[in-house]
Parts: C-alpha cells; structure tokens; sequence
C-alpha cells in the first residue's frame, strides 16, 4: 500500500533509483548480505527520512533482508513524486508527495505507524516524537530507534536527559563515516548545488556568510572558498571560531557580518540564528539560505514584519521587498535548501551510500542485541566495517601495523 502523488512516474522513477545504485557499492554489498541471510524476517521497519532515490535504495536494502518496510518524508518540500514511485512499484509502502501541508505530513507518519513498525529510522526526530506523545501503544513492541541527522541526536539526547525516551536509539549520525563525510563534504557539495541550480548565481567574488562552523559549516565554507568567494564564518563557540580563523575565514558577529553578505547560508541546527535587526542591515539582493534545521535559523516571520510585498520570483525563490524598497531573497522557504529547494538533489550517492550503509548495519544491530534506552553510537567495529567497504569500492589500499609497531604502540618504556 501507498498513498503517494502520481504511480505512473514509475517508471522514472525506477531508472533514478537504478542511476543511484550504480554509486552506492557498499549499500549494493550489504543488501546482498542481507539478502542470503534475512536479518529483518517478521520484522516491520518504519523510516522517515528524506524521500528520493537514495533513500528509496535504503528501503530496497531492507526489504532485501526480509523487512516489511513503510516510509513517509522528513521534510514538507523533500520528496520526489517520481522516486517514491518507483520505490512503491518495487514493493515499498511509501507515504507523502513533495508540497505537503503540515497536517499532511503528520498524516503520513501516523499512516507509516499503522504499520506497527518494530524498528525505527529517523531524520530530525519528527516521527519518534510522535511515538512518544501520540502513538504510546507503540512504545512496548519498538525495538529500537536509528536517527540520521545532527539536530535528531540532541532532541532525543534531551529527551533522555528528561527520562522522556522509552526505547534505545542508534545515534547514527555520530559514526564517523557518517558526519565527517555527509555533514562537511555532503552538505559543502550539495547546498551550492542547490542554491547555484536555484538561482544561476556566480559565487566567485561574492561574500557568502556561513553561520555555524560544525560538520556542516566546515563542508559549507570550504565549498564557497573553492568556488571563489570571500568567506566570513560567525559562531558562539569560541574553539570553532578559532578554527575557522585559521583555516583562512574572516570571522565576525552575525549582525556585523549581514552587512557584507551577498549570500547568508545557515547550518547551526540553533532557531532565529538570523532575525529582527540583522534583515535591516542587508545589502539589496542579499539571498538567504539555510542548511541546517528545519525552517527556523533564519525568522521568516521577522523578514515579512519588515517587508511591504513577498513574491516568488523563480522556483524556490521568494522575494521580500523591504519598506524602503531593498530586495532580500529567501531560498526554499528556509528549509533545507539542498533537499527542499525545487532542484535540490541531495547529497551525492556516494556519500549517502556511507551514511544509509550506517543506517542498514545499526537496523540489524538493533534487531541483534538488547540495547539499553538512551541514545548510543554503534560500535566502531561497524564504523571501521563501512569505511573499509568504501575504500575497497575506492580500489584502495592501505598499510596495517607490523608486530613492531603495534608493541611500540603500546608501550611506554622506549625513548630517545
Ligand atoms: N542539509 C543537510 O543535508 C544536512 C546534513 C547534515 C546535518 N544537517 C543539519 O545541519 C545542522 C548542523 O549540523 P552539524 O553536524 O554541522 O552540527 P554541529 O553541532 O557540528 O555544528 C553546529 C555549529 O553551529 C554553531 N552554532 C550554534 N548556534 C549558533 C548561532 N546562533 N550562531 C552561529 N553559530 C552557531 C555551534 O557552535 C556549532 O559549532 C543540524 O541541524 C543538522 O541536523 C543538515
Ligand atoms: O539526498 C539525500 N537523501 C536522504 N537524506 C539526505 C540526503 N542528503 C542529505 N540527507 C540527510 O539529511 C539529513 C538532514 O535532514 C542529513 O543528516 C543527511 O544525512
Ligand atoms: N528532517 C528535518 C531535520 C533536519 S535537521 C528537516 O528536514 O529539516
């Protein structure tokens, strides 16, 4: 069963789907593990993730392992029709279409829980949170939990630290094969992806602004450099705001910073990280966009407090005229423009092929131990499993230790 946009762009669908599975080896290698040993047999696994080909590749791994899988979207803006049916015409439950409206989205979660999933995937926490306040006769059968993204971690680790969390979670967002590759060069590649396809802007010479200098803002920065633009970080913490300096960055307070911005991309995971005073002080034709946290780094409510008319311009752009009559452009309603603008893609499948390999091996991991409540990493074991996968898929190799060394390693009694 599904209940998605349109089942005859099927077949578009279906050829997306194949493109990307090309790119994913280590995804490819352990659907067919899973294959010949059916982890999931009996079980039901509920995602809610963004819904594109990636992700539908994730859901035909599962399903490969025996797993009846149901699966609704992350986010109003991130679906693609044509994907979600190409994964429903290859056996996948699937629910939601790009454009959802708020009730339509919680809908589709409350239909991927009918389903009484066992095991739990999740992105920014959206579906667990609605587990626990809503849906509570689901609490003694799940399993287990796995969340994607960085914002999820700290939702369900606050939940935790309320004793609010009723079931284990695999953060697995905090794998290194997962943030230091999806968060920095994921999120560097395909935000300018996006925002370059969404408007045709050049980013050489420009001053882009990159708020919050995580995984993500690394990624994001050394991307605008790469490109050719000026680059001023803004921060809170002052180690990563040490670093930025020296990697080369300018760096300065926001409500200085907007003053120079020709382009503000946020990727803080924090709310109203742009608001109030910081939209007065904007060059006309400064664009906004943000990478991080749902639709709430930068204040969409402020910007329209100080604007006379909005209009969308093009495709995932909205034009704020201000009252004195300067031009602010903010992309994708401030959602996560890699995903939610209209040519948002996503990260790259080779990237993603780490992070939903993350997702497939904690599922199984889940389903093979009796975990505690609380929110844990997986194993390293699984970390170091994937990361020699992809270097294999790399077709490279790389030295190990001799006895030597290892004893070196370990001792403390050899000097000078
Ligand atoms: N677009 C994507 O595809 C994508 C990919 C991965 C993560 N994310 C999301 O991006 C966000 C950032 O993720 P991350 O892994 O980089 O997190 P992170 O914790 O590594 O980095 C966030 C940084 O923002 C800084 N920060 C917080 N509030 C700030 C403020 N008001 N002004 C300036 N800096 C501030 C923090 O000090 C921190 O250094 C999260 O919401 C995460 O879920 C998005
Ligand atoms: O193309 C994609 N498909 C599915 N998920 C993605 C893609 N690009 C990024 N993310 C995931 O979205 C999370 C934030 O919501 C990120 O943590 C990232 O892993
Ligand atoms: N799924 C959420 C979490 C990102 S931090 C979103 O799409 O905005």
């Amino acid at each position: 069963m599904s209940d998605i946009k349109d089942k005859s762009l099927a077949k578009e669908g279906v050829r997306k789907i194949n493109w990307v599975q090309k790119h994913m080896p280590v995804l490819e290698q352990i659907k067919k593990q899973f294959e010949e040993e059916k982890p999931f047999e009996g079980l039901t696994i509920g995602s809610c993730l963004h819904l594109e080909p990636k992700t539908i590749n994730l859901g035909l791994t599962l399903l490969a392992g025996g797993a009846e899988v149901a699966m609704c979207g992350c986010n109003p803006l991130s679906t693609h029709d044509d994907a979600t049916a190409g994964g429903d015409a290859l056996g996948l439950n699937i629910y939601g279409w790009r454009e959802q409206n708020d009730e339509e989205y919680y809908t589709s979660i409350n239909q991927v829980l009918d389903y009484k999933p066992d095991i739990i995937i999740d992105d920014g926490a959206d579906m667990i949170l609605v587990i626990h306040q809503e849906r509570k006769e689901l609490l003694k059968s799940i399993k287990g939990a796995c969340e994607e993204t960085t914002t999820g971690v700290h939702r369900l680790e606050a939940m935790h630290a309320d004793n609010a969390l009723k079931f284990p979670v695999i953060a697995v967002n905090d794998a290194y094969t997962k943030h230091l590759f999806d968060n920095r060069y994921g999120t560097g590649q395909s935000t300018f992806d996006a925002i370059m396809g969404t408007t045709n802007m050049l980013i050489a010479g420009k001053t882009v602004v990159v708020s919050g200098y995580g995984w993500c803002g690394r990624g994001v920065s050394s991307r605008a450099a790469g490109l050719g633009a000026n680059v001023i970080v803004t921060e809170v913490d002052p180690i990563r705001a040490l670093e930025a300096r020296m990697d080369g960055y300018r760096v300065m307070k926001i409500s200085e910073a907007v003053k120079h911005a020709d382009l503000i991309i946020t990727v803080t995971g924090n709310i109203n990280v742009i608001n109030g005073d910081d939209f007065k002080y904007m060059k006309d034709g400064c664009m906004l966009a943000n990478s991080g946290h749902f639709n709430v780094e930068i204040n969409r409510q402020d910007l329209e407090k100080l604007s006379k008319s909005v209009e969308e311009v093009r495709d995932s752009i909205e034009e704020f005229t201000l009252k004195d009559g300067r031009k602010i452009y903010l992309l994708a309603d401030g959602r996560l423009v890699n995903l939610a603008a209209v040519r948002g893609q996503g990260h790259p499948a080779e990237i993603m092929d780490m992070s939903f390999a993350g997702q497939a091996l904690s599922a199984k991991y889940i389903k093979e131990n009796d975990l505690s409540i609380g929110v844990s990493k997986a194993p390293d074991a699984l970390d170091y499993q994937i990361a020699n996968m992809k270097l294999k898929s790399m077709d490279i190799e790389i030295d190990s230790l001799s006895n030597r060394q290892k004893i070196y390693m370990s001792e403390w009694q050899e000097g000078t």
